[in-house]
């Protein structure tokens, strides 16, 4: 960022605005997004502010230097607080902000490793993170449980999240992180501590007595009222758009994740394919993440034609858009899903833009708002969602929206390689071994028979 002048930092900042609302807010909903606005600010405000704030940063942000140079910042309103009013509230307030990753497995044929079609991204790249020192251990939280719409797997799926939050699941209490990581290696998860700081929302004049029974029951109450509130909604908007056929869409579930695998023991058939309601938030984020039509094993030589073609002609690259404006004609272009390569750059081009899109999807959180409210008040509009014992008026937002760059493709082409072949190597190694010896078993238990 240092090296940018701040005319470049400003066109930077306003790309990312520009980016919320022609394209995410035509995808997402009005609702959902908010684009918020380039501000220009005093430096000595800059600097001291970001004296304030860095012992406040987790350490591994540090790396990233704030910009007190150029003067502009981007101003969002504060997601952990309701966006349906348009005054500051002083109810207590709960925010849940969850970065739910990629909910569906590739479907692109361009897949070379088998195991991509039936074990998810997250759950694969697991491993490669706990080996690298990331996270402490492996999460039972699986994306295609939370996307699947069934309210079993998605209650599951949550509670995974609240066992090992890692940096998919945040809690705040009045704006202060009261649950979840500051940083990778954060104390583990302390239920009945949560509890206690729900309990007031949740069971506010019930003297339920503290101990394990109200920590599950206190816990059982945020889990339903999260499914219900991702369940809910019917905000327009242009997901639709980009509904993919039935050939386009891989298996509903993740082979890796503790859920189906159980159902699987249990000699069941598997769930439901997806059945989230097309008017929320998680259906149409998946919507926009399924832009990634090729995965990125069909994507990276689709990104190098268009590098051979840039590296000829640089100046083409304001032409094509690779860095903004992000317009209404960059938006039309998303919407075609074709994906017969006729080799020309513009093909290579919409797919690349598509890719991008869709890790922007891949990679942003939702934050869901809850405020108490009074049980007799009915009378505003505003999306209300009950629980057991109180009501909540709720809202919705998405976080970090930032388009992904076209320099991050190299990146995640190498990544997808590692995780996958970490994962063949030492988890489906060690599985095939357990299988084996498993099979070995069973030929020895059928000869002990035959000796009978
Ligand atoms: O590649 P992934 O799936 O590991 O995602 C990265 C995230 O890691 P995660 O897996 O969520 O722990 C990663 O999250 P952390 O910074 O590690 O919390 C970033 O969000 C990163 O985005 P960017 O490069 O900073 O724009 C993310 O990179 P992108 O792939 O979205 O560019
Ligand atoms: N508008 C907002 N309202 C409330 N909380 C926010 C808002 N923006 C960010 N946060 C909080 O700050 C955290 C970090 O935000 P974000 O990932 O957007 O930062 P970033 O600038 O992209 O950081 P980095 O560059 O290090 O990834 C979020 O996970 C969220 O908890």
């Amino acid at each position: 960022m240092s090296s940018k002048t701040s005319e470049e930092i400003f066109q930077h900042l306003q790309n990312i605005v520009d980016f919320g609302k022609n394209v995410m807010k035509e995808f997402l909903g009005e609702n959902y997004v908010h684009c918020g606005e380039v501000v220009q600010l005093p430096l000595d405000f800059v600097k001291q502010l970001c004296l304030k704030i860095q012992c406040e940063r987790p350490e591994s942000r540090c790396d990233k230097d704030l910009d007190t140079l150029s003067g502009y910042a981007l101003c969002l309103p504060n997601l952990a607080r309701l966006q349906t009013y348009h005054f500051a509230e002083h109810r207590p307030i709960l925010c849940v902000e969850i970065k739910p990753k990629c909910g569906f497995i590739p479907f692109s044929s361009d897949v070379t490793h088998e195991m991509k079609h039936k074990v998810c991204r997250y759950c694969m790249h697991q491993h490669l993170k706990v080996a690298t020192g990331k996270w402490k251990q492996i999460s039972k939280y699986c994306p295609l449980d939370l996307y699947s719409g069934n309210k079993q797997r998605m209650y599951f799926a949550l509670k995974s999240l609240l066992q090992e939050a890692q940096n998919n699941l945040k809690i705040f209490k009045n704006g202060e992180l009261i649950y979840g990581c500051k940083d990778a290696r954060s104390p583990v998860a302390d239920w009945s501590e949560l509890a206690h700081h729900l309990k007031p929302f949740f069971f506010p004049s019930n003297g339920l007595a503290s101990g394990p029974h109200c920590t599950r029951a206190v816990i059982r109450e945020l889990v339903r009222v999260i499914t219900r509130v991702l369940l809910s909604g019917s905000d327009k908007g242009r997901a639709g758009a980009l509904r993919s056929g039935p050939g386009l869409r891989g298996p509903p579930i993740c082979e890796a994740s503790p859920f189906s695998r159980s159902l699987r023991c249990q000699g069941k058939n598997t769930p439901e394919r997806s059945g989230l309601p097309k008017g929320c938030l998680l259906y149409k984020t998946l919507q926009v993440q399924m832009l990634d039509l090729l995965d990125i094993e069909g994507l990276y030589p689709l990104y190098r034609r268009v590098e051979r073609y840039l590296e000829e002609f640089p100046e083409e690259r304001k032409t094509l858009q690779i860095d903004g404006p992000y317009d209404e004609a960059f938006y039309q272009r998303l919407l075609d899903l074709s994906t017969e390569d006729d080799g020309t750059v513009a093909f290579a081009l919409t797919k690349v833009q598509q890719y991008r899109v869709a890790m922007t999807a891949k990679d942003c959180s939702i934050m869901i708002a809850l405020s108490p409210c009074l049980q007799d008040a009915s009378s505003d509009q505003r999306p209300i969602v009950p629980s057991s014992r109180s009501r909540f008026a709720f809202s919705v937002s998405v976080l970090d929206l930032d388009l992904k760059p076209y320099e991050s493709i190299p990146h995640q082409y190498k990544l997808d390689g590692k995780i996958v072949n970490y994962y063949l190597k030492t988890v489906h190694a060690k599985d095939a071994t357990v299988m084996s010896t498993r099979f070995k078993e069973s030929e020895d238990c059928t000869l002990v028979l035959h000796k009978v």
